[in-house]
């Protein structure tokens, strides 16, 4: 895809800062820039990550999209992810809500499962459209493993961070296990009506969501401020962000953080938005809860949360059923009113 000149993000509109993490720092061990991510992902839970060598794969990955959101929608929709609570496959533009109301969602989602990527030439979760398996193995083998490599290094910091057996956060994300985890290429059309959402305001569902923006749209709530913020994509920095999973699984240390997507401001409205996501998930058998008995740091902080809280951080479910919850309960499709909205919500709870 021929990148378009982009208007430059306009100067007058407020925007969030994010701690910037040196991938290349944290790969080799330093302890400062260590000192860095943890600070980001214990606070905000989101940090711009520079220096992680996949802006070529991502370049590519931009290209598969593009190739296929321009199949006719007849042919996408024979790969639809369906109302069952899968995410795997396309997802056509108002298929979820975006808020209470039912409003519709705007963004077109080919979401590609890494095990199927592993997997490649067999297919292992679902099959996708030819644009898909044309690139498989130049493109999506290579974008995949390039993030799950960098996801997992990430939680390698965190393990040690949080005070765990070694390996521990490893074997809850292993490589065999069949999991959410996925490569996800979204569009978002261009002149949407401003206000108008094109993606409604949630935390991620999984551990650590490794994002690539070239256009503005991103929001964040930040805790304890009341109006959201701008997060303003930086030329070859990832946005990258704590989910859910690792939020309950740390007893609420990491923080998995609500965010949005509005049209991008001034003048790059008038142009498609694209984003490039790997969101790294827990296997499918992993028990959502604080691994308080493996962690005395975790145990500590499960201590001094209220009764509430805790209760909160053990949703007695697997990552799958969390996952399958809150994906079943977007699709409108499925809507019965304001509560399959309510139903839909993980660790944001509360703040929309
Ligand atoms: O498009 C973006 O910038 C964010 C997408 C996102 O939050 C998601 O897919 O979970
Ligand atoms: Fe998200």
């Amino acid at each position: 895809m021929p990148v378009p000149a982009y208007p430059e993000f306009p100067t007058n509109v407020p925007t969030h800062p994010l701690l910037v993490v040196d991938y290349d720092l944290i790969k080799k061990g330093d302890k400062e820039e260590i000192d860095v991510l943890w600070k980001a992902a214990t606070t905000l839970g989101f940090w711009y990550m520079k220096n992680h060598g996949a802006e070529e794969d991502v370049n590519g990955m931009f290209d598969m999209g593009a190739e296929t959101m321009e199949l006719p929608l007849e042919e996408k929709m024979k790969y639809e992810q369906g109302n069952e609570g899968s995410s795997f496959g396309y997802k056509y533009a108002g298929a979820n809500a975006v808020n209470a109301d039912g409003e519709p969602d705007k963004n077109e989602f080919i979401n590609i499962a890494k095990d199927d990527a592993l997997a490649w030439p067999k297919q292992a979760r679902r099959s996708y459209p030819s644009t898909v398996n044309n690139r498989m193995e130049n493109t999506i083998i290579p974008f995949v493993k390039k993030s799950v490599e960098i996801n997992n290094t990430i939680l390698g910091v965190f393990n040690a961070k949080l005070g765990l057996p070694e390996g521990t956060l490893e074997k809850l994300h292993s490589w065999e296990e069949y999991s959410g985890s996925e490569a996800r290429t979204i569009k978002a059309p261009k002149n949407l009506p401003a206000g108008r959402q094109a993606l409604g305001a949630h935390t991620d569902f999984g551990s650590l969501s490794f994002l690539h923006n070239r256009l503005g749209g991103l929001q964040v709530l930040p805790p304890g401020v009341d109006e959201w913020q701008y997060v303003k994509p930086m030329p070859g920095h990832a946005i990258c962000n704590v989910g859910d999973a690792l939020a309950l699984l740390s007893g609420g240390i990491l923080h998995s953080n609500i965010h949005r997507v509005f049209p991008p401001p001034g003048a790059q409205a008038g142009f498609d938005r694209w984003s490039q996501v790997f969101f790294t998930r827990p296997g499918n058998s992993v028990v959502l809860r604080p691994l308080s008995d493996q962690s005395a740091d975790i145990a500590e902080a499960v201590d001094k949360l209220t009764e509430e809280q805790r209760a909160a951080m053990n949703p007695g479910a697997t990552a799958l059923e969390w996952f399958n919850r809150r994906l079943k309960n977007q699709r409108l499709k499925n809507r019965k009113g304001p509560e399959t909205w309510l139903a839909s919500r993980g660790t944001e709870q509360g703040r929309v």
